[in-house]
């Protein structure tokens, strides 16, 4: 390579939420690459460094209608290629988060036709997080995912944990055909880096040496250019481009850059993760509950809450609408249910957008979508990818000049403590 020719990412991925995005992006990194985070739809204009070694396009379509799940994720595809990717991975959620109208199979069949590939595994395991797969049974640590609280999930309840009869609905009928399962003793009797047959591949997967497999199988396998699945395959992934010689070992640094600007936490995630996250919280940090009646009917004015704010004269507060599913249901039915998600992440979106005209520059978010409709109104277009608070969740800088810090964290994810170790590793 001469010093002029820029090098090219060797993965482009396509997430489906915001919080997948930067989840994916942490375990790429953990796995030796260098990555940068586009959010939405790439526009042409975006200028990448010319060491990037993966770029992660974050979207919002995991529960937005099919054809704009497909139209948003094909032209994300178009662009990685042009951007020179090599490799294509689709992250959707290790608790495979979709409804029977999902998107998961719908948008791997577009993709694959467009890279006139016919073979892809579905891979959604993260067992560092309790995400396992046998036997294409989802568990969510000892329960079946239609046992653990995925059941009650706001927008896509999961009451099934067998990935081929939750796929087998999304595909046309010839691919939902061509799922078949590989188990453990099928994943692990192959030698590696072997020609693996042509099908839709539901893998199961229980720990990290499972990923290692499934990565020598299928990471640098050039009948299949597209993987879909999770996060923690991502750094399997990673080390087998780096093992193949791939990348150029060039600076991987990421630097953060901490800013004096004080930190708000806005939660919209539901989960029972999060409400717990928050109890603990709000031990330490001052902490409020936004009435959700009063947002779905308009009438919580964002400036009021930044008076709040402003009177606990703390570096941190804590704002949520997160409730216990009952509640969550009685909204729903009282408001709708698609409304007054909608009205509860654009009156967030306010805040945040308030807040950080008063020189509120790190935000920390719970919950996928609620991080997609905050990110998005934020207008942020970019991020550099850095440490990570717990497995998942990293922290991430804006390219935008006021250099503000985020950290968008899943539903599920993290312990008890995590906002307040997110605190800790931020200011
Ligand atoms: N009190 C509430 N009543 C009804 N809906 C709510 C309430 N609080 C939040 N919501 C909505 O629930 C949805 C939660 O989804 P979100 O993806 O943000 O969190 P999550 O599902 O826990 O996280 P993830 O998708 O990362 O697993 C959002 O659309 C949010 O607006
Ligand atoms: O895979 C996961 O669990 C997360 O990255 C996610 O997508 C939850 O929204």
């Amino acid at each position: 390579m001469t010093v002029n020719e820029k090098k090219k990412p060797i993965l482009g991925a396509i997430a489906d939420d915001f919080t997948g995005a930067s989840d994916l992006a942490s375990f790429l990194l953990k796995g030796g690459l260098k990555v940068v985070q586009i959010n939405g739809v790439p526009s042409q204009d975006i200028e990448l460094a010319d060491d990037v070694d993966a770029i992660v396009v974050a979207l919002k379509s995991r529960t937005c209608a099919i054809n704009q799940a497909i139209s948003d994720s094909t032209a994300s595809l178009a662009w990685l290629q042009q951007q020179g990717c090599q490799k294509f991975y689709f992250k959707y959620c290790s608790t495979f988060d979709s409804t029977s109208e999902g998107n998961i199979g719908p948008v791997t069949q577009a993709l694959l036709a467009k890279l006139e590939s016919e073979q892809t595994i579905f891979c959604p395991a993260l067992p560092v997080n309790g995400r396992t797969v046998y036997q294409g049974h989802l568990f969510v640590f000892e329960q079946l995912l239609s046992d653990s609280p995925l059941r009650n999930h706001p927008l896509t309840p999961m009451l099934d944990s067998n990935l081929i009869r939750l796929l087998q609905p999304q595909l046309a009928e010839e691919n939902a055909q061509r799922l078949q399962l590989m188990n453990l003793a099928s994943l692990h009797k192959r030698p590696a880096y072997q020609k693996v047959e042509s099908a839709y591949w539901v893998v199961d997967c229980v720990n990290d040496n499972d990923l290692e497999k499934i990565a020598q199988l299928f990471a640098t396998n050039p009948d299949y250019p597209l993987l879909t699945g999770g996060s923690g395959l991502g750094e399997y992934m990673a080390r087998e481009y780096v093992k193949a010689g791939w990348l150029q070992q060039s600076n991987t640094s990421h630097k953060i850059t901490k800013n004096d600007g004080k930190t708000l936490i806005l939660a919209g995630s539901c989960s029972q993760a999060t409400r717990k996250q928050i109890d603990v919280a709000r031990t330490q940090v001052p902490t409020l509950a936004l009435d959700v009646d009063a947002i779905a009917t308009g009438q919580l004015d964002p400036a009021t809450v930044l008076g709040w704010i402003n009177m606990q004269h703390s570096e941190a507060v804590v704002l949520y609408t997160s409730a216990e599913p009952e509640k969550v249901l009685a909204a729903q039915a009282q408001f709708g249910k698609e409304q007054v998600s909608e009205k509860i992440e654009q009156c967030l979106t306010q805040i945040a957008k308030l807040a950080r005209e008063n020189n509120i520059l790190n935000i920390v978010v719970a919950g996928g979508e609620t991080s997609g409709a905050i990110v998005s109104g934020l207008n942020l277009t970019a991020f550099t990818v850095g440490q990570s608070i717990c497995p998942g969740v990293p922290v991430m800088q804006s390219h935008h000049a006021d250099g503000l810090i985020v950290a968008l964290k899943s539903g599920n994810f993290g312990d008890e403590n995590f906002f307040l170790t997110a605190l800790e590793t931020i200011q």
